[in-house]
């Protein structure tokens, strides 16, 4: 192991990078003990690529909409710029709470603007059937579980992370079930399986021509606040079988939110209000 080690608050521990000097003391925070093994940063990934396809999203709206050149000019500018300054600010927020080295944020940020562009351009997610969002699921899942049976029957533990951040984390209550790759693999596949159901749904499709732009604009409003309190439900990790379908639930019905319960709920009730008005 040389100077570039996975997370830092296990790596001073067991470099021996110096020597009779004594290691740097790393001060550990309730979210230090991330439990993968850090490279690429996920969160630098996570958000480049959800950045990137928003920016990319929001510039082709404005150019199907003739925006005159210079407004355009200006905007891509201001959406880079910020993409960027929020980029910086969570690569150097998860340094400085030692979660990471530098250059793991920065591959964090290119493999997510890799990931974001070729998905971006697969335009068969959209239309794809719901019976190959169900197969795409399950395949993610036999194979990640197979994989994992696999290099444990040659010795190899895929989640030997886990067991540094144990090592290595001054408070046990620390070291989060949700950090795990498998956890993140699981609200992946949950998140999928969810947009999946949603697109596919009857009610999606109806309320997906007949809405206007305010309509659609409450349901964002709506969803976005709900989807935040669905943030704040935890699951307890002691029956890790549990867990991981507690999770998975959890993330498909984050796309069931705004995909079909918002948007029904909202319909039914501006319609009440209608059938008021002019009875
Ligand atoms: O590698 P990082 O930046 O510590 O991020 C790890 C995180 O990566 C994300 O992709 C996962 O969704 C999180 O659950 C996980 O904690």
């Amino acid at each position: 192991m040389g100077p570039f080690g996975e997370r830092p608050y296990w790596w001073v521990h067991e470099t021996k990078f110096y020597g009779n000097e004594s290691a740097p003391a790393l001060r550990q925070l309730s979210i230090t003990c991330e439990t993968g093994p850090g490279s690429p940063s996920g969160h630098a990934m996570g958000s480049a690529a959800v950045g990137y396809v928003m920016v990319i999203a929001v510039l082709s709206i404005a150019a199907q909409r003739k925006t005159p050149a210079l407004l355009y000019w200006l905007l891509k500018m201001v959406l880079w710029m910020l993409l960027g300054l929020v980029e910086l600010l969570v690569c150097m927020s998860r340094v400085y709470v030692a979660a990471h080295f530098p250059h793991q944020v920065i591959c964090g940020v290119i493999s997510g603007i890799i990931v974001a562009e070729i998905f971006s351009r697969q335009k068969w997610i959209y239309i794809t059937s719901l019976q190959k969002y169900f197969s795409i699921t399950l395949f993610l899942l036999v194979f990640a579980v197979g994989f994992y049976v696999l290099l444990k029957v040659v010795g190899v533990d895929l989640l030997w992370t886990l067991e540094k951040a144990q090592k290595w984390c001054v408070n046990p209550a620390w070291v989060n079930m949700d950090t795990t790759p498998f956890a993140s693999l699981l609200r992946n596949m949950g998140t999928l399986f969810g947009l999946g159901l949603g697109l596919h749904s009857p009610l999606h499709t109806q309320h997906k021509k007949s809405t206007s732009n305010p309509f659609k604009m409450g349901s964002i409003a709506i969803s976005l606040v709900l989807l935040q309190l669905l943030d704040f439900l935890t699951f307890p990790s002691d029956n890790h079988t549990i867990f991981y379908i507690l999770s998975f639930t959890k993330s498909a019905v984050a796309l069931l939110v705004p995909t079909i319960l918002v948007p029904r709920v909202l319909f039914l009730f501006l319609q009440e209000k209608k059938v008021e008005k002019t009875s």
